[in-house]
């Protein structure tokens, strides 16, 4: 089978802190993606765009070896976060996932209270002084701009807030175990426009104090928000890595014909 060969802008850095070689993911027999090299640097927005199925959430998932929980998946080639061989089958998941931490599609807050959602992965995580524990809620909640919306309703449920605050507070609840990278997977396509804003803008001011991986189908949001981009597709029925660079090349001046037809509309 042949593969399209990618295009790739040459970096500035020569050390990104994600280094992707040669991935491949399968399901049983289904191949979801192939042979996707990448590299995103540290403090960056790197934005994951295409059409559905191209294997943007595959690729997520493998960065944080939530794949290991998939029964049947497999996954082939190198990923490196930093000195750290994250398929290496010695290394302990749980410390990577407090590494790279997720954000999904629909906020998935625990059905407990504001403050337990932020104490409970502290504690999982031998954090356990009060004090401590108070200070992170309060510092993560400040980091989202949530504090001041909640500070006075720690102890009520967090099922009780919008959407938008939910997604903050997951945010702020994957911040408290201060990750170095943080995976977020379509995190506004669930939100009312005006809490996606809010949500849009905690992200780019997260921009240098984490690295980002953002898939999102919103390419204005993409281009708003992402300092590079990479363009998935399926072809041949296996997802593949089209074009990756800077986000103003990708999505103002790229070089691929599918890059091309998806930013303009044409297709995907
Ligand atoms: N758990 C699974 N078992 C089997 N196949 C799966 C599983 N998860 C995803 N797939 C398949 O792998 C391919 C890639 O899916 P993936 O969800 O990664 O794509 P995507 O680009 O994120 O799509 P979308 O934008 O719709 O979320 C699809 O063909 C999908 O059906």
């Amino acid at each position: 089978m042949e593969l399209t060969q990618s295009y790739s802008f040459p970096d500035e850095t020569s050390q990104p802190l994600i280094q992707a070689e040669n991935v491949t993911l399968q399901y049983g027999q289904k191949t979801a993606f192939a042979n996707v090299s990448i590299g995103i640097d540290a403090g960056e927005i790197f934005a994951l765009v295409g059409p559905s199925g191209c294997g943007k959430t595959s690729f997520l998932s493998c960065l944080n070896r939530l794949t290991d929980l998939i029964p049947h998946c497999r996954v082939k080639g190198r990923i490196r976060i930093g000195n750290l061989e994250v398929l290496d089958a010695k290394i302990d998941a749980i410390a990577l996932r407090r590494k790279v931490g997720m954000i999904f599609q629909k906020p998935n807050p625990f059905p407990l209270s504001i403050w337990k959602n932020l104490e409970l992965p502290l504690r999982e995580h031998g954090i356990r002084h009060r004090e401590q524990i108070d200070a992170i809620v309060e510092t993560t909640l400040k980091d989202v701009g949530l504090w001041d919306e909640v500070k006075d309703r720690l102890h009520t449920s967090a099922l009780a807030l919008s959407g938008g605050q939910q997604q903050r507070l997951c945010i702020a609840r994957a911040l408290g175990l201060q990750p170095e990278v943080i995976l977020l997977d379509e995190p506004c396509s669930a939100l009312d426009p005006i809490s996606s804003g809010v949500v849009e803008d905690l992200i780019t001011r997260l921009r240098g104090r984490y690295t980002l991986l953002i898939v999102t189908h919103n390419l204005a949001q993409a281009k708003r928000i992402a300092d590079r981009a990479a363009l998935f597709w399926v072809q041949d029925g296996i997802g593949q890595l089209i074009e990756s660079g800077n986000a103003a090349q990708i999505f103002e001046s790229p070089q691929h014909p599918l890059t091309v037809a998806y930013v303009t509309g044409v297709r995907g």
